[in-house]
C-alpha cells in the first residue's frame, strides 16, 4: 500500500537537527505545513508493517538531516548542496495536481524521474520501493547488443550475477547512466574501472544472501559427506544400494574455511555447531575474531594442506584468480572434499577435474562455474564425483526479499545524490561529515572555478594544485575527500567536458596529469566548524589578473563559509569579502576617490544589477582590488568601459 502526503516546508537558513524517528517525525513535518511558504512532495511506502515504514519515514528525515538540507525561496538553492556530488537535482515539478498552490516541487532529476533498467528477476518489495522513485524497466535476458541500445536511456541499472556490465556498457551509457546496483555481493560481473571512469557509482547489497550462502554451503557439505544427491538419483532409478552409499562423518573432521569474510564466518560458525574442528585462512583477517568464535587461522599452505574438507568463500580477485590449481590440489590431503559456493573462477575448472580423477579430490560440491551455465558436456558438471547447483546461493525466499530491498534503497539513495554505505567506488563518507562539509563542498567547488578562470589562457595547462585546509580541528577529525572532489570539479568542468562527481574526481584529475596536494595547517577557531578556511594554488602557471598571484608567485585564492554561503575572501595577497553568487568582476586600481561611483555607474548605464561589492587595499591612496558581484553578465562594451577607467589597472569578468 502506498500513502502519500504533502509536506509544505518553510525552513530558511535552518537546520533539521532532530533525531525524532517514525511518527515523531511525521508530526515534525506536519507541525512545519502550519507556515506553508512552498510544497514538498513525498511518498512514503507503507509495506509489510508499520515499523517497516516507519524506518522508511525516519530514513527520508534523516536524508535531510544528514544533508544540511536547507530550503529557501530561492527554489535554486532549494537543491541539495550534496546534488554537487553526484549530480542529481531536485526540481519544480511539472505536476498536473490541480490542488496545487504556489510553485510545488518534488524529487525528481531534472523534471524527469529517473528510468531504472532491471535486467534480473529482483524481490517485488525492491521494485517498490524503486516504483516510488523512478520509471523501472524489467528486461530479462539482454544481449549484450541489446542492453547497449537501452542503456541510452537508463539512469539506473541493477544486475545480479548473470549480467556483465562491461565498459562498452558504461560507453553506450553516453554519460547517462549514474549509478549501477549489484543485487548481491560478487561485483566480478562489473567494470568497477571502467564505471568510476565514467562517474558512475556501482553499490551492492553485501549483507541479505550472506545466511543464505553459509546455508548452501552447509547443505553442500553434509549432502555430499552423505551422498544425498547420488543416493536421491539412484533410488529414483529403481534400485536400493545401501552399501554403495555410505558415508563420511563430518563430526571431527576437519574443515578449511578458505575466505573469513560475512559468509565464511557464517560457514564456520555452522561447522563449529557439526563438532568439525575449523581453521579459516583469510589473509586481512584479524585473528582476534576469529579465535571469538573458535577458529584458527592459518596459513593457505596449512589450511589446504591439513583439511579433510575446504570451503571457498573469497571474492574473485585477481589475487584469488585459479588459487586452487594443479600445484595446490598436489598439497591437499588425498581424498579431500570440496565445496564452492564462491565464484567458478578462483578454481581451475581443468584442473579440478584432474584432481577428481587421480583421487586428489574424493568429492566437490559446487555452485559457481567460470562460465554460467556452464556448458553440457562441460566434464566437471558430469563428473560423477561432483555435485551441482546452479548458482543458488542467495536464492532463498528471505534472502532475495532482503536483497532486493537493500538495494533499491541503495540505487534511490545514489539516484537521489546520497552517498550509499555500499558505494563501491566512492569513498564512504559518513552522513554526519556530508551533513558538516556541505556548505564547504559549495565553497571548494566556486574557488575551483574562480582560480581555474585566473589562468592565462585558459586552464588546460594546470599540472599542480595545493589546497591549503585551515581548521581547528584535530589532524585525523577532518575528512577533505569530499571537498577535494568539488575542488576537482570547479577546476575541471570549466575546460573540459567531462562531468566530475565524487566518484571520478581523483581519477581524472590523474588522468588529465593534475596533480593535487593537500596540506592541513591549524588554527583558533571553533572545533565546531569543520574548516576555518580554503586556500586554493595553481601552481607554475601565469594569472591574466596579476594580483591574484601571492608573494609565492602562484595563483592563489582563498575563501571561507560565512552565514552558510561560500566568500571570496582573499586574492593573491589582498583580503576582500564577497559572496561567490552570481557572476563576479575583479580588478585591482589606484585607490582614489570616485571608483565605485564610476564603475557603478557603468553598470548602471549597462542595466547590470550589482549584488555586492568589496575592496582590499594594501594601504591607503595605493592600490586596491576590489570585487562586485554582479547578476548579470556585463555586455563586451560594458566591460570594455571598465577596462577604459584610467584608474583600472587590470580587472576579470568571472562566471561563477
Ligand atoms: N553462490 C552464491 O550465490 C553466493 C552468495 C553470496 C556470496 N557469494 C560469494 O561468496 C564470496 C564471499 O562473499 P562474502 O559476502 O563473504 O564476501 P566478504 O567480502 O565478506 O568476504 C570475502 C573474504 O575473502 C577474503 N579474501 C580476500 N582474498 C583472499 C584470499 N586470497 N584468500 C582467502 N581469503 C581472501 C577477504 O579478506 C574477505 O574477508 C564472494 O565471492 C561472493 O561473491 C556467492
Ligand atoms: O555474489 C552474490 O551475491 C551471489 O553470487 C548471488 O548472485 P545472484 O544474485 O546472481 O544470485
Amino acid at each position: 500500500m502506498t500513502t502519500s502526503f504533502r509536506i509544505p516546508l518553510y525552513i530558511i537558513n535552518q537546520k533539521f537537527s532532530t533525531k525524532q524517528k517514525g511518527e515523531k517525525a511525521k508530526n515534525s513535518f506536519l507541525k512545519l505545513m502550519a507556515c506553508t511558504k512552498m510544497t514538498f512532495t513525498f511518498n512514503f511506502t507503507s509495506r509489510s508493517s508499520q515499523c517497516r515504514s516507519s524506518k522508511r519515514r525516519a530514513s527520508i528525515f534523516s536524508f535531510f538531516n544528514a544533508n544540511s538540507l536547507r530550503l529557501s525561496s530561492h527554489h535554486s538553492h532549494g537543491a541539495l548542496v550534496f546534488n554537487n556530488v553526484l549530480d542529481t537535482r531536485v526540481s519544480r515539478s511539472n505536476s498536473k495536481d490541480k490542488n496545487k498552490k504556489g510553485g510545488e516541487y518534488c524529487w525528481g532529476l531534472d523534471n524527469e524521474k529517473p528510468t531504472i533498467l532491471v535486467t534480473e528477476k529482483l524481490g517485488e518489495a525492491g521494485l517498490v520501493v524503486l516504483r516510488e522513485l523512478g520509471h523501472v524497466e524489467c528486461a530479462y535476458g539482454l544481449s549484450p547488443q541489446e542492453l547497449c541500445s537501452k542503456i541510452l536511456d537508463c539512469d539506473a541499472l541493477i544486475v545480479r550475477s548473470g549480467t556483465k556490465v562491461t565498459r562498452e556498457v558504461f560507453e553506450a551509457s553516453k554519460g547517462r547512466l549514474k549509478v549501477v546496483g549489484r543485487a548481491g555481493v560478487g561485483i566480478d560481473n562489473v567494470d568497477l574501472h571502467a564505471a568510476t571512469e565514467f562517474g558512475c557509482i556501482v553499490v551492492n547489497a553485501p549483507t541479505s544472501n550472506t545466511v543464505a550462502a553459509a546455508e548452501l554451503a552447509i547443505a553442500h557439505l553434509a549432502a555430499m559427506a552423505r551422498n544425498v544427491a547420488k543416493a536421491d538419483a539412484s533410488m529414483k532409478a529403481g534400485k536400493w544400494q545401501r552399501n554403495k552409499y555410505v558415508g563420511v562423518s563430518m563430526v571431527g573432521k576437519t574443515v578449511a574455511v578458505m575466505g573469513f569474510g560475512k559468509v565464511g564466518t557464517e560457514v564456520a560458525r555452522r561447522a563449529k555447531a557439526l563438532g568439525m574442528n575449523v581453521i579459516a585462512h583469510d589473509p586481512y583477517a584479524s585473528s582476534d575474531r576469529a579465535s571469538g568464535i573458535g577458529v584458527n587461522l592459518v596459513s593457505f599452505e596449512e589450511a589446504i594442506s591439513s583439511a579433510d574438507f575446504i570451503s571457498l568463500h573469497m571474492p574473485l580477485i585477481p589475487s584469488t584468480d585459479k588459487i586452487l590449481n594443479s600445484s595446490t590440489f598436489a598439497k591437499m590431503k588425498k581424498g579431500v572434499r570440496i565445496i564452492n559456493v564462491a565464484r567458478g573462477g578462483v578454481m581451475d575448472e581443468d584442473d579440478m577435474v584432474r584432481a577428481l580423477d587421480d583421487g586428489i579430490v574424493s568429492q566437490a560440491a559446487l555452485d559457481v562455474f567460470t562460465e554460467e551455465p556452464p556448458p553440457k558436456d562441460s566434464k566437471l558438471v558430469q563428473h560423477e564425483n561432483v555435485t551441482l547447483t546452479p548458482h543458488l546461493g542467495a536464492s532463498t525466499k528471505e534472502a532475495q526479499e532482503g536483497v532486493a530491498i537493500e538495494i533499491a534503497e541503495a540505487v534511490v539513495g545514489a539516484l537521489k545524490g546520497q552517498l550509499s554505505a555500499t558505494a563501491l567506488n566512492a569513498p564512504a563518507v559518513p552522513p554526519q561529515v556530508v551533513s558538516e562539509l556541505a556548505p564547504y563542498v559549495v565553497l571548494a567547488e566556486k574557488l575551483g572555478r574562480v582560480a581555474v578562470q585566473l589562468v592565462s589562457g585558459g586552464g588546460s595547462g594546470i599540472k599542480a594544485v595545493k589546497v591549503v585546509y585551515r581548521s581547528g580541528r584535530s589532524r585525523d577529525d577532518l575528512d577533505t575527500r569530499l571537498v577535494r572532489a568539488m575542488i576537482i570539479k570547479g577546476i575541471i568542468e570549466p575546460i573540459s567536458n567531462s562531468v566530475i562527481n565524487l566518484v571520478n574526481a581523483d581519477f581524472t584529475a590523474k588522468g588529465k596529469g593534475i596533480h593535487i596536494s593537500e596540506e592541513r595547517v591549524g588554527v583558533e577557531s571553533s572545533p565546531e566548524q569543520p574548516l576555518d578556511s580554503i586556500q586554493l594554488q595553481i601552481l607554475n602557471m601565469g594569472s591574466k589578473f596579476a594580483s591574484a598571484v601571492s608573494e609565492g608567485g602562484h595563483i592563489s585564492i582563498e575563501g571561507k563559509v560565512k552565514y552558510g554561503t561560500p566568500h571570496l575572501t582573499c586574492v593573491g595577497s589582498l583580503d576582500v569579502d564577497v559572496s561567490l553568487e552570481g557572476n563576479l568582476i575583479l580588478y585591482r586600481q589606484v585607490d582614489q576617490p570616485g571608483m565605485i561611483g564610476r564603475v557603478g555607474s557603468i553598470l548602471g548605464k549597462h542595466n547590470v544589477n550589482v549584488s555586492f561589492m568589496s575592496l582590499g587595499r594594501t594601504s591607503r591612496r595605493k592600490m586596491a582590488i576590489v570585487a562586485i558581484g554582479v547578476d548579470e553578465e556585463p555586455n563586451k562594451e560594458a566591460l570594455h568601459d571598465i577596462g577604459a577607467v584610467p584608474a583600472i589597472q587590470e580587472f576579470v569578468f568571472l562566471k561563477l
